[in-house]
């Protein structure tokens, strides 16, 4: 649906001859239906990625393909028929301040040409579908950034788009109004069956709702994949920076140093039905070794339950300890030594 082709983007600096090579060599292809996520830190190149999508940027060599078309050769006509075609949400939310909830969703469909009694019909639609048919004749500011964002979902999905685009949605939103975003946006994706692109710093975004990630450092990326493979084995120092694995779950080191001596501190990550096994009693059974739990954390990854665990293997025994190492690789657990 949406391709990649070796595209690269090079802005003029501000300085002759110095350019800045915002996106390098970037080829990516996401399935129709699918959520896909860009990740890497601010100056990555994440929001010149996402404008060639819909064309407000052109790449200096290669091509962008969104249903078999190349974006930068569309004629103005065509491409303003394929933006028709993509929603896209901001971390600024973008709506009209002098306009109610409603008209926010009317008016750029009127403005497009549909009639009036069909553009209201949409409005009613996708602001019940987005929750917020109540708040119908509120204006921007009387709104939560939760809700705004909300009216910019329903706006975006009110053009029936096949696509949508989401620029660090929830960037400015707390957990709890970041997550039922989120779970708004699956919800588009699973009962709209829109495909949904989108980029962002935080990692928690890309695990709760996307299929696949790429990660963006320098324009240039340098890990893709499924997302519970990239974050449960994360091969680049960056992704391991996002996925915090080589991380110690925000235990101060000083408080791990005597757990080190031995050696035997270990994360362990679960994912899907490997959560549920109760694995550190059968440590204790199988192999008498008396975990000691120093952090941990419990979510999903998708509809995935999701754990990581900070455990200490007390053992005198070092054979009992590889033994054991091997056994929780076998239980589909991933286990790392942890060098503090
Ligand atoms: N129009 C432009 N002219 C010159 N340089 C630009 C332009 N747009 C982006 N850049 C440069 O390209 C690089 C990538 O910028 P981009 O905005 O794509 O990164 P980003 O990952 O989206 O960052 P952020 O999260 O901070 O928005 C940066 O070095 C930026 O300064």
């Amino acid at each position: 649906m949406i391709e990649f082709k070796n595209v690269s983007k090079t802005f003029a600096g501000q300085q002759k001859n110095k350019h800045v090579k915002a996106v390098e060599n970037v080829s990516l292809n996401v399935a129709d239906g699918e959520i896909y996520g860009v990740m890497g830190y601010s100056g990555a190149g994440k929001s010149t990625l996402i404008r060639m999508i819909n064309g407000l940027e052109k790449p200096s060599s290669g091509q962008v393909i969104v249903n078999g078309e190349s974006v930068a050769d569309l004629s103005k006509p065509d491409l303003l028929k394929l933006r028709r075609k993509i929603g896209m949400i901001f971390q600024s939310y973008n709506l009209l301040v002098t306009a109610n909830v409603f008209q926010n969703i009317v008016l750029p469909l009127t403005l497009e040409g549909i009639d009036k009694t069909e553009a209201t019909q949409r409005a009613e639609k996708y602001l019940k579908i987005v929750d917020l048919w109540e708040k119908r004749d509120s204006f921007p500011a009387q709104l939560s950034g939760g809700q705004r964002q909300r009216v910019a979902v329903a706006r975006a999905l009110a053009h029936e788009p096949k696509i949508l685009l989401s620029d660090e949605a929830t960037s400015a939103l707390d957990p709890e109004t970041t997550e039922s975003i989120l779970s708004l946006l699956l919800k588009i994706n699973q009962e709209l069956g829109i495909t949904i692109f989108l980029i962002t710093h935080e990692m928690e975004v890309i695990q709760r709702i996307c299929d696949r990630v790429a990660v963006l450092d320098q324009g240039v990326i340098v890990e893709e994949g499924n997302v519970v493979d990239v974050f449960t084995k994360p091969q680049q120092e960056i992704t391991k920076r996002f996925a915090g694995v080589s991380d110690t779950l925000g235990v101060p080191r000083d408080i791990l140093a005597p757990y080190q001596e031995t050696k035997q501190l270990v994360s362990l990550q679960f994912v899907g039905d490997s959560a549920n096994n109760p694995l550190l009693s059968q440590l204790q059974e199988k192999f008498k070794i008396t975990p000691d739990i120093l952090a941990g954390s419990m979510g999903y990854m998708k509809r995935e339950p999701y754990g990581r665990l900070l455990v200490y293997l007390k053992t005198d025994d070092r054979s009992q300890y590889e033994a054991a190492l091997q056994y929780i690789r076998d239980q589909n657990v991933h286990v790392e030594e942890v060098e503090v």
